[in-house]
């Protein structure tokens, strides 16, 4: 076959594609494999005529389309779409072995007329499935006519193995195979007992093509983006390997619309745990940055909620598009950039306390002021999210104040609280002076809005005054002109930012289209209180509000007892509406959570030693690749001590600076370090009653139940979060009684840590089974 339209010697470029279907046969094997097809790709299009790469003709796909084999090296075959007289080639499957041929040949391949999408059905390992396993039972997808599941999006030379699965275990094991991803998407919800309209609507119109779709017109299909951040980069495509992060070049469709959709304003996009939103924002900062005209500065802002998830965002960042992409983005925390500008106006504000420094000043004065009734956690939430979210000057203006969301106090009582932040407003200012973050945020965003309404005003001069013309010169030489901090603003962890913060960073980019953009989840607040977005003066709208729900991080066993944690309470959707867990699931399948209850703290900490040394030196698992998350402080020093002086297990700390170090060394933290990271294997310890939630919310029980309601939704939110960081494994411990976030026969059910402990060595099945 000659797809080679140019003389000898001339070489012919093409565009070469790798399907996601391939990429996940090349995840299923050998790294050398992954090696020759990026190689084989590479060569191919540099140059299709190359004699060496020999593309020989299997069958014609279409009238438009034929399909081709060829051999990238003697350990596999690759499956090839060539359109476009050759100009346009897809990679649809990789196979290895004696048989690779064979099996190549009898794959069905076809246009997904949902999706628009070329999707692969290796038969003959479908039907396997079933043969062995038919029953009389009902076929599990019986009350699904084959239009409905066409619908839905699921390919169709799948309907005859599908009509014959009748156990869940037959459907698991289909779904072991690497099927086309909306299929799979469907059938999962559908089994789960999602209704055909919400599966439409919460899946398949995410995946619905923007055009109509001809089921037979290969070419248009081959030249359609379905599934994927485009790349020609040979850089990125060399990556294409075993360790490849599948997300910096598949974005599922809905992450791909919000990566590089237009909007009119302000996007946002939800969505629980692990579902992608800081790919999502990752993707879209290049995006942006791919459609600014040239220069050196850094018009794109990408921020988040603090230090050390900025660290972990640069460097994804740089994974993503290298330096050149980093030179036009200033990648910064909020608290970081509300300094920045702080110190830049030269006010007088004070050396900034740290949080537990801030903390300490407001018991202070609650002894100086004998005003006990008011702890240190509520004042700090008070001035925080009541008085300074809504700028209260004077008595008068916080004795006004709505207080929705906040405990209810009566009026003489905020008379007090109102004498505590004088109080404390006081000591901040005395000598030396000093401030805090909260503060640095409220102070910058009046000096941004101040700028900002310079800029607005002298817009406003340059249209009526001077016609918009004649102004350039002008701005230059005097240097009284002002512009934006910037074109477009990303932000990570958005439900973590105060009011402040959305008053700073809507100051620093004009009003218009694509402006602001934030990836968040009110599920994972743990720090903030709710900030309706509307109130700040950004709007979002319609199409431009987006729900992500599949989850790629986690397993769907983890995910099961994650979100069990947070059943029945309510959250908020970042604005005036509230947001759910609908539709959320995972793809990948695991272990069961492990629960190991002990009688006393010492025997917890030597327990989860036990059960690290045991994953390191079975399984081989890297200590750099679990985590151990704890209530506090102290609990980390004394974990850290148990596992590195009784047990020899290096321990790093989750400090400010992340999870940045080298060290091959377990990562010990309080849960709030554990916010937007990840980690294979992760010890959840003191779970127990007491602990989570604290005990100290008791005194609120009866005397403040508003208080109580909210303390209880914040811890639960916290170990919700410490918990969907694991990617593989879950292992909860406490000791004394379980927690009631805990299913409620988890002390019943546990496994006993005290066993691990016998001189024997820990028992077997501790490194694998399904507990509780
Ligand atoms: N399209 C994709 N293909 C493959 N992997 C993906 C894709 N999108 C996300 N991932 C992976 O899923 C994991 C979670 O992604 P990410 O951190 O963006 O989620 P998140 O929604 O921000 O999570 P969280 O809210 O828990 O911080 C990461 O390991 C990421 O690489």
């Amino acid at each position: 076959m000659n797809y080679g339209a140019g003389r000898p010697g001339n070489r012919v470029r093409t565009r070469v594609r790798v399907e996601p279907q391939a990429h996940g046969d090349l995840e299923r094997r050998d790294g050398a494999v992954a090696d020759a097809v990026v190689d084989f790709v590479r060569r191919l299009r540099a140059d299709r005529t190359n004699r060496a790469l020999r593309l020989s003709p299997l069958r014609m796909a279409g009238d438009d389309a034929d399909l081709c084999l060829a051999q990238p090296d003697p350990r596999c075959m690759v499956l090839v779409l060539v359109t476009d007289g050759g100009d346009e080639m897809r990679v649809l499957a990789v196979r290895d072995g004696t048989r690779a041929r064979d099996e190549l040949a009898r794959l069905t391949v076809e246009i997904n007329p949902v999706s628009g999408a070329v999707e692969v059905v290796d038969q003959t390992e479908a039907g396997a499935t079933v043969v062995s396993l038919r029953g009389r039972a009902a076929p599990l997808f019986a009350s699904y006519d084959d239009q409905a599941l066409l619908d839905l999006g699921v390919v169709r030379s799948l309907l005859p193995a599908l009509r014959e699965i009748t156990s869940d275990e037959q459907f698991k094991k289909l779904l072991t195979h690497n099927l086309p991803e909306l299929t799979r998407d469907v059938l999962l919800a559908l089994r789960e007992g999602v209704s055909v309209e919400d599966v439409r609507r919460q899946i398949t119109d995410t995946w619905r093509a923007d055009e109509e779709v001809d089921p037979r017109d290969w070419a248009r299909a081959a030249r359609r983006a379905v599934s994927r951040a485009e790349t020609d980069d040979d850089a990125v495509l060399g990556a294409l390997g075993r360790s490849f992060d599948a997300w910096r070049l598949f974005l599922h469709p809905e992450q791909q619309r919000l990566a590089t959709g237009d909007f009119k304003g302000s996007a946002k996009v939800t969505g629980g745990p692990g579902t992608g939103k800081t790919v999502v924002a990752l993707h879209r900062v290049r995006h942006l940055v791919e459609r600014l005209p040239p220069g050196h500065s850094r018009p794109v802002l990408l921020t988040t909620y603090n230090t050390n998830l900025a660290l972990e965002l640069t460097e994804r960042l740089r994974q993503l598009g290298g330096d050149e992409l980093l030179r036009r983005v200033d990648v910064r925390s909020v608290d970081a950039l509300a300094l920045a500008v702080v110190e830049e106006s030269r006010s007088e504000v004070g050396r900034p306390l740290d949080d537990d420094a801030a903390m300490n000043l407001w018991h202070t004065v609650r002894y100086e002021t004998d005003l006990l009734d008011y702890d240190a956690d509520f004042l700090d939430a008070e001035f925080k999210h009541v008085v300074l979210a809504n700028r209260c000057g004077t008595w008068d203006a916080y004795r006004r104040v709505g207080r929705s969301g906040r405990p209810r106090i009566s009026t003489a009582q905020r008379h007090e609280v109102w004498q505590l932040v004088q109080a404390y407003r006081a000591q901040l200012d005395g000598t030396p002076r000093r401030t805090t973050y909260a503060l640095i945020a409220d102070r910058a965003a009046e000096l941004e809005q101040r700028r900002m309404a310079r800029i607005e005003e002298q817009a406003r001069y340059k249209e009526d005054e001077q016609g918009g013309r004649d102004l350039v010169h002008r701005e230059a030489g005097s240097g009284m002109w002002l512009t934006p901090r910037y074109r477009h603003i990303v932000v990570d962890e958005a439900q973590d930012l105060s009011a402040s913060h959305w008053r700073m960073l809507r100051a620093m980019v004009r009003r218009g289209p694509n402006d602001i953009f934030l990836a968040g989840d009110a599920h994972q607040r743990i720090y903030g209180s709710r900030v309706v977005l509307g109130h700040q003066g950004i709007e979002i709208r319609g199409r431009a509000s987006r729900r992500l729900t599949l989850n790629y991080r986690t397993t769907r066993q983890i995910l099961g007892s994650a979100n069990r944690l947070i059943e029945g309470a309510t959250f908020d959707d970042l604005d005036t509406g509230t947001d759910s867990l609908d539709g959320y699931r995972s793809v990948l399948t695991g272990l069961a959570p492990q629960f190991w209850r002990a009688p006393d703290r010492l025997t917890e900490m030597r327990a989860v030693a036990t059960l690290i040394k045991e994953r390191r030196e079975l399984h081989g698992t890297a200590y750099s690749a679990m985590a151990v998350s704890v209530p506090d402080g102290a609990a980390a020093q004394e974990f850290a001590n148990v596992l590195l002086r009784e047990f020899a297990v290096p321990v790093v700390e989750l400090g400010r600076r992340g999870v940045s170090s080298e060290e091959d060394a377990v990562r010990i933290g309080t849960m709030h370090r554990f916010k937007g990271l990840e980690f294979q294997r992760v010890f959840l310890t003191s779970v127990g009653e007491g602990q989570a939630p604290h005990q100290c919310i008791e005194q609120y029980r009866h005397t403040n139940p508003d208080r109580y309601r909210q303390e209880e939704q914040r811890a639960r939110s916290l170990v919700f979060v410490a918990a969907t960081r694991a990617r593989d494994e879950l292992v909860v411990t406490w000791s004394g009684r379980a927690s009631r976030f805990l299913p409620p026969d988890a002390d019943r059910t546990a496994h006993r840590a005290a066993d691990l402990l016998g001189h024997d060595g820990p028992p077997s099945g501790s490194s694998g089974s399904a507990a509780a």
